[in-house]
């Protein structure tokens, strides 16, 4: 707790964790008693006063480690945070649950999610593979690939059951909340299903496919798929072309001895499936542990595995010195090779072998790189030593003198395979994509008739014709059952379309449930919608304070109410335990996530607590569906389509995730596949194509100089930071942050308050009568803390330092305001009426004082600003001409929301990631929008600022890249929508 309120800089996260609404209509109505007159008479005058009355220093609670700003970089929170947290977080707006960094930093965090994940295993197998694999997505793709070690695994599930068993008063809760749990009990021996895939794969154990049939929520096709795949994968090179041999080499069986026999109760289907230990017990080895009994012979079986794979005849002495440094590269490395190499022992078939030396022979240098353990000093040794025409010349390649490892070969099988399973993952995807595709021209060929708009809609509203062709596309996925991505571009309807999309689900009989989860500032929006657009539908809104979301549970699921959608904020969904296990027992027919792209981490929490949402199928809805990198897509990908892509998260999370020269032509390739596994479950219009009478937007980008004083500060803050060189990703990201500020407002930093000066208002504020038995100490360090703005605000609040406020010179102090005064002043007269974002409240703190200084009427949207309150706000500006600036911060009023009636968008302070700026821009550049749009993007000329506009426009360069339509493609299809629908799929 502080003796005064430090909100300081808040980032565009932490806005809603401030209590005190800050709804500001000041300039809107003159009336006294307004909540704005109040602001400004009294700025935050209710939470300052509070945190003054506590007296107590706010470094205890930022020293505690269970800051708000902890909450909100970690998304949902660790059950102990939530805990600490609970009464807090229901308090503010529901808001700031639409981002997050998602980090899951401890070990008992990751064991929470892994354990949510993989109910089935014991915690301290968890944490074994939380240890060795280092990361939550090592162990979680370690997880996935361990099939075999279910059987053993369950017997210890169903001991950590009976413990739960009489664990607490939630105990029904809880049980229920875990679908897996009550799943595992509702397994059956023996299925039709397992009896069917026990025919096709009678090689593998039974036990083993019921684990995967189970992990496919028993449907039968994903799992012969799944296992199909991964065992072609695995093993297709040594089964299928040698059909005489066994999985397993006889060779390879007979290497691994007699330990390899008494495992073979676990299940294996070799090439995919590791055997568990390998990863925990190399790096059991490598902290020189004596492993217990049940360890140690996985512990020899790694040491045997260390053999390198391709041998000399005859030679089967291993070496010492590889076998040292293969275990003590440790980690993932190790991780990598055990996945793709059950089989590693197994001499390499001389198919196998032409692969591998092509691969030697012809991979450029960054793609040799790939290979585990090789630098890009081995990957120029090793082109160096081409050509290599016969194996031999591998072999005499990984000589000693050449310090290169014969480990690269294991590596370069890992490569091979890795590639090979994504090859045959979009092999199936493009048959789908095939098929879809005939459906879809044989759909479009019957006739207009079935592209009428659903008889259930409100009649006097029509679909665009590409939004007909979006639901009949939905439509078609459905047919197919599939779930999908609609990635309009922003403002062409997507709601919309979803509705229509569901009404056309109740027509046929699909009646729901349904959900739909948004962000908060599109709450209001989505039920306004759902109710212009089809007043059929029965929804309801799932938000609230606990208690209210309690009693909605209850009637929920006594069924005391009647619904055919409910409407939930991501908050609300992922909520408290409560709030997720209600959506793990609901059986929903379809979950629909708006601003879908905030499920593009497949490691964080949120991701996968939406991931464990009963649902049928998905339907995912953004505008920009790729942010920063190829792996984000895999994700949302890999969200809708569950059973098509778990097995193989994993490998996609590496493949996609390696860094390599982007210029290269596998990082060109990839792209590419991405692309081709995109296609079926994609449906990305952009408005030049579609809504060619939509008004231009026009981008101009403002380099504002720096004011003479505010170009001094920062110089010499930049020296400052640069003489302490910082060398964490996180220190950096602080320096940035620090830079910033200064390029945005001097007086987001302190320098005006000296210290002298905050000695002398600290003693000041004695005279308060909220402060007169405070300690003066305490409150100088709690001023220290603050920035020079808050410090200004602190001394309108208390007359005892009311002398100490800054003058408005000052205030205004900031290229940035110079710049902005112009342009507000021009765009005013032209009749231009204007939305503002920043990602800064403060920042919007200080215009207000700029708009207020320059009498120019406006209204203000926040993290802070309830939500039953924000649709009222923009309702208020839509409707009301003489509101000339709305303020809005990126994060609150970034997405989902509509501004078409003004026509100028002014960035004050742009994104590290563009695609947020763009989300914002296009709340004026959407349909129902008359006039040419400008964005004006400020930049603070030879800042830090620069740098962030080149690297975010390269950023969108990859987008283009990825969801390029191709216009000029030939059709045979009738109609121009037909066209469309083609160059959307990218088919
Ligand atoms: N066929 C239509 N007729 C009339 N108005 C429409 C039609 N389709 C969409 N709109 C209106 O256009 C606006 C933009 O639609 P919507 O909010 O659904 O777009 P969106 O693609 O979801 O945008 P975003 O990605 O920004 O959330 C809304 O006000 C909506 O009511």
């Amino acid at each position: 707790m502080s003796l005064f309120n430090l909100d300081r800089f808040r980032f565009k996260g932490d806005e809603g964790t401030n209590s005190t609404p800050k709804l500001k209509k000041s300039e809107v109505s003159s009336d006294s008693a307004s909540p704005s007159s109040d602001k400004e008479n009294k700025p935050k005058t209710t939470k300052q006063d509070h945190k003054l009355a506590s007296k107590k220093p706010l470094k205890n609670k930022v020293e505690g480690g269970d800051s708000d700003e902890d909450i909100l970089q970690n998304g949902i929170l660790p059950q102990r945070k939530a805990k600490l947290y609970k009464t807090e977080m229901t308090e503010h707006s529901d808001d700031n649950d639409d981002d997050g960094h998602d980090k899951v930093d401890d070990e008992d965090q990751k064991i929470e999610t892994l354990q949510e994940m993989f109910p089935q295993r014991h915690r301290s197998q968890l944490l074994e593979l939380i240890r060795c694999t280092g990361t939550l997505e090592g162990a979680v793709a370690l997880c996935l690939m361990q099939y075999g070690d279910r059987a053993a695994s369950r017997q210890r599930k169903r001991d950590v059951l009976s413990e739960d068993d009489d664990d607490d008063v939630e105990k029904d809760e809880d049980d229920l909340s875990n679908p897996a749990k009550k799943r595992r009990a509702e397994v059956p021996e023996d299925s039709q299903e397992s009896d069917e895939l026990k025919k096709k794969l009678p090689d593998q154990d039974k036990e083993l496919l019921r684990d995967v049939l189970q992990e496919h929520d028993w449907h039968y096709e994903d799992a012969l798929g799944a296992l199909r795949m991964f065992a072609d994968s695995g093993h297709s090179n040594s089964s299928k072309k040698k059909s005489s041999q066994p999985k397993t080499s006889s060779s390879s069986k007979a290497k691994k001895g007699s330990s390899e026999q008494k495992n073979s109760s676990t299940p294996s289907l070799s090439g995919w499936v590791v055997k568990i230990p390998s990863a925990s017990v190399a790096a059991k080895a490598k902290q020189g542990e004596s492993s217990k009994a049940k360890d140690s012979k996985p512990v020899e079986k790694k040491k045997e595995k260390k053999v390198p794979p391709v041998r000399r005849k005859g030679e089967d002495s291993e070496d010492e010195d590889e076998d040292e440094r293969a275990l003590s590269s440790g980690g993932e490395e190790n991780d990598l090779t055990d996945e793709y190499n059950s089989d590693d022992e197994a001499p390499v078939n001389s198919e196998q072998q032409q692969d591998i030396l092509k691969f030697f022979q012809e991979a450029a240098a960054h793609e040799l790189t790939l290979i585990s353990g090789c630098s890009a000093k081995r990957a120029n040794k090793i082109i160096s030593l081409r050509p290599f025409n016969v194996w031999k010349d591998l072999e005499a390649m990984f000589d000693r003198d050449n310090g290169l490892s014969a480990d690269l070969l294991v590596g370069c099988r890992v490569v091979l395979k890795e590639r090979q399973v994504v090859q045959q993952l979009m092999g199936k995807c493009e048959g789908i994509a095939r098929k879809m595709f005939k459906d879809v021209t044989a759909l479009i060929e019957q006739g207009t008739g079935s592209t009428k708009q659903p008889a259930i809609l409100n009649s006097s509203l029509r679909l665009q014709s590409y939004q007909l062709i979006g639901v009949k596309w939905l439509t078609l996925l459905n047919q197919h059952k599939l779930s999908g991505i609609l990635a309009d571009e922003m403002g062409l309807g997507k709601t919309v379309q979803a509705i229509a999309f569901l009404a056309h689900l109740y027509q046929q009989g699909i009646t729901g449930p349904h959900l739909i989860t948004v962000p908060s500032s599109t709450l209001d929006n989505w039920v306004r919608e759902l109710k212009v657009w089809c007043p059929t539908l029965k929804v309801l809104v799932y938000c609230g304070s606990i208690d209210d979301r309690k009693y909605l549970r209850r009637d929920i699921l006594d069924r005391q109410v009647d619904f055919n959608v409910i409407v939930c904020t991501y908050r609300s969904t992922l909520g408290t335990d409560f709030d997720r296990s209600l959506f793990r027992k609901l059986k929903l027919k379809y979950a629909i996530f708006d601003e879908g792209h905030m499920l593009k981490n497949m490691s964080s929490q949120r991701y996968r607590c939406l991931m464990a949402i009963n649902a049928e199928r998905r339907l995912l809805l953004t505008g920009t569906p790729v942010q920063n990198n190829l792996l984000e897509l895999m994700s949302l990908l890999n969200f809708i389509m569950p059973s098509m892509f778990s097995s193989s998260t994993s490998q996609i999370a590496r493949m996609f995730s390696k860094k390599s020269d982007e210029e290269s032509s596998f990082h060109k390739d990839r792209i590419d596949q991405a692309k081709r596994i995109m296609k079926p479950f994609i449906l990305r219009r952009v408005k030049a194509e579609v809504l060619k009478e939509l008004p231009p937007k026009v981008e101009q980008v403002e380099a504002c100089p720096m004011s003479a004083k505010q170009k001094d500060l920062y110089t010499s803050l930049f020296n400052k930071l640069k003489r302490a060189v910082p060398g964490e990703k996180k220190e950096l990201c602080n320096v940035m942050m620090q830079l910033r500020k200064m390029a945005n407002h001097p007086l987001l930093h302190r320098q005006y308050y000296t210290t002298e000066k905050l000695a002398a208002m600290s003693r000041a504020m004695l005279k308060e009568p909220t402060h007169f038995d405070a300690d003066p100490v305490l409150i100088q360090e709690d001023m220290e803390a603050m920035s020079d703005f808050e410090l200004h605000n602190l001394c309108l609040q208390y007359p005892s330092i009311h002398s100490h406020k800054l003058d408005t010179h000052l205030l205004l102090d900031s290229g940035k305001f110079d710049r902005l005064t112009q342009l507000l002043a021009s765009l005013k007269e032209k009749g231009d009426r204007v939305v503002l974002f920043s990602q800064f409240t403060m920042v919007l703190d200080i215009v207000e004082v700029l708009l207020k200084h320059l009498d120019h009427r406006y209204i203000r949207l926040d993290g802070s600003t309830p939500i039953a309150e924000r649709i009222g706000l923009i309702d208020d500006f839509n409707n009301d001409p003489d509101i000339f600036v709305f303020l809005l911060s990126t994060r609150a009023g970034g997405q989902g929301i509509n501004l078409a009636t003004a026509n100028v968008v002014i960035l004050h302070d742009i994104d590290c990631n563009p695609y947020n700026d763009k989300q914002a821009e296009d709340r004026c550049h959407r349909m129902g929008q008359t006039r040419p749009v400008t964005v004006i993007k400020l930049v603070s000329k030879d800042s830090i600022e620069d740098a962030m506009l080149r690297v975010g426009q390269e950023k969108l360069k990859l987008e283009e890249c990825m969801i390029s339509s191709d216009m000029g493609e030939e059709s045979s299809m009738p109609e121009d929508m037909a066209l469309l629908l083609k160059v959307s799929m990218g088919l």
